[in-house]
């Protein structure tokens, strides 16, 4: 089996006006869709981050596949390393911590492994949790990821109308929470924080943990903390959370916080690529490392991750960005087949609002998803909605994630600073 051709399609799907330490979210996020095609007639799905230096390193590299065997993983590496040599790293929103080269070599090699791992199983006629091993579970469960946000936000390009309402306070979370509770069945929770002073956050996990008494929580500020204020939310938390998620900036800075709480510290901003495990181990900065395929390399990395993780005694759960189906169908197979994965993984899904995948395949019961069972990843194009979502991305008018600038439409005055409390 070899590459003949691959199609890279940027689109823009709606995006409710969720909050976090940057700002607010655009009325549209942005992801690429890879079709990666063979001379057996097969095509592999892949999806990744739509901005555009993404979208130029991607465009670098396709023509030089022609030619690969899909099943190849070793020869993909080589030529993505060859073709993108030093190139600078690729521009983050930062909120998955710093750009590197060793970051973009890995983002981009997971657009296509993705997709390679889609042709494989479409040859081979097995899913891809098979490939990687089998099945340590059925069904994947997710974390319901809660957000503040406001009821509607006006700038231009304006925001759909979306069907979450205003959240802005310990009323509208426990609200949120308990729709995606009802809806999903999600049996854990996450705070997207940043946003309101570090202790007003804290008294919305309180509340939710009245609400929710049985369901984990998770409070992920992005690094918007200093060390003391972290200090003092662990304490006032003490008991209460099943994790922090990156608290504060880097690795010492999260080791000092780790020294003088009793909760887990989890990341996916300060150990982002392989060259941070050592100095975080070293300093026993974190406790939980959110996995994502997207950013680590893709499926084989992430396996390799794992094994670290396990190796050091750190737990492992997986972090998600706003994105479609193909990713959620990338990142079940993945957890399926991974037993380090104790912890429900991230996902941004129920916000979504339209797809580029075709409908019913991809559900959450009991707040898990089913590892697919079909050949690859499972999951096929719905080529007309390709297209629409296409054409949003030509008319959405911007083509690079930026949370501050919606914010800054409504609030002259914002600033992204961090640490912020
Ligand atoms: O766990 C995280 O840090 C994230 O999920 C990063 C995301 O970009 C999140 O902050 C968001 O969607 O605004
Ligand atoms: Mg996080």
């Amino acid at each position: 089996m070899k590459i003949t051709e691959i199609v890279i399609t940027p689109i823009a799907m709606k995006d409710p006006p969720l909050r976090n330490i940057q700002g607010v979210h655009q009325p549209y996020a942005l992801r690429s869709i890879l079709q990666v095609r063979t001379d057996d007639g097969l095509t592999g799905l892949g999806e990744t981050y739509g901005d555009r230096a993404i979208l130029t390193a991607l465009r670098a590299v396709a023509p030089r596949l022609t030619g690969l065997d899909p099943f190849d993983l070793n020869g993909l590496e080589r030529i993505i390393g060859h073709t993108l040599g030093s190139a600078a790293g690729l521009a983050t929103h930062g909120l998955v911590g710093e750009a590197s080269d060793e970051k973009t070599l890995a983002t981009v090699l997971s657009a296509f492994e993705i997709a390679c791992w889609d042709l494989q199983g479409r040859a081979l006629k097995r899913p891809v949790v098979e490939l990687l091993g089998g099945k340590v579970r059925d069904a994947v469960p997710y974390s319901g990821y809660l957000f503040f946000k406001p009821a509607a936000h006006t700038p231009s390009p304006p925001y759909e109308t979306d069907r979450w309402g205003e959240a802005m306070d310990a009323e509208g979370i426990v609200a949120q929470a308990r729709r995606m509770v009802d809806e999903y069945g999600f049996k854990s929770l996450k705070l997207k924080g940043g946003v309101l002073p570090a202790l007003d956050e804290a008294d919305v996990i309180l509340a939710l943990r009245d609400a929710f008494p049985d369901h984990p929580l998770r409070l992920d500020p992005n690094a918007g903390w200093t060390v003391a204020t972290s200090i003092a939310v662990g304490h006032k938390l003490d008991g209460v959370l099943e994790y922090l998620e990156d608290p504060t900036a880097g690795i010492s800075g999260m080791a000092a916080v780790a020294r003088e709480v009793s909760m887990p510290l989890a990341t996916n901003m300060c150990v982002t690529a392989f060259s941070h495990l050592p100095p975080a181990v070293r300093e026993n900065a974190v406790q939980v490392v959110l996995s994502d395929h997207h950013f680590w390399g893709g499926l084989r990395r992430s396996r390799e991750l794992a094994a670290i993780c396990r190796t050091f005694g750190i737990g492992l759960s997986m972090h998600s960005n706003s994105h479609l189906g193909i990713s959620l169908a990338a990142m079940t197979h993945l957890a399926g087949a991974t037993p380090e994965l104790t912890y429900d993984c991230d996902t941004h899904y129920p916000y979504l609002v339209e797809d580029v995948v075709q409908e019913g395949v991809l559900s959450f019961t009991d707040g898990a998803v089913r590892v697919p069972s079909t050949p690859g990843l499972g999951v096929d194009l719905d080529l007309d909605s390709l297209a629409r979502l296409a054409e949003q991305y030509e008319k959405c008018g911007f083509d690079t994630r930026d949370d501050v600038t919606p914010m800054l439409a409504v609030d002259p005055a914002w600033d992204p600073v961090v640490p912020r409390w």
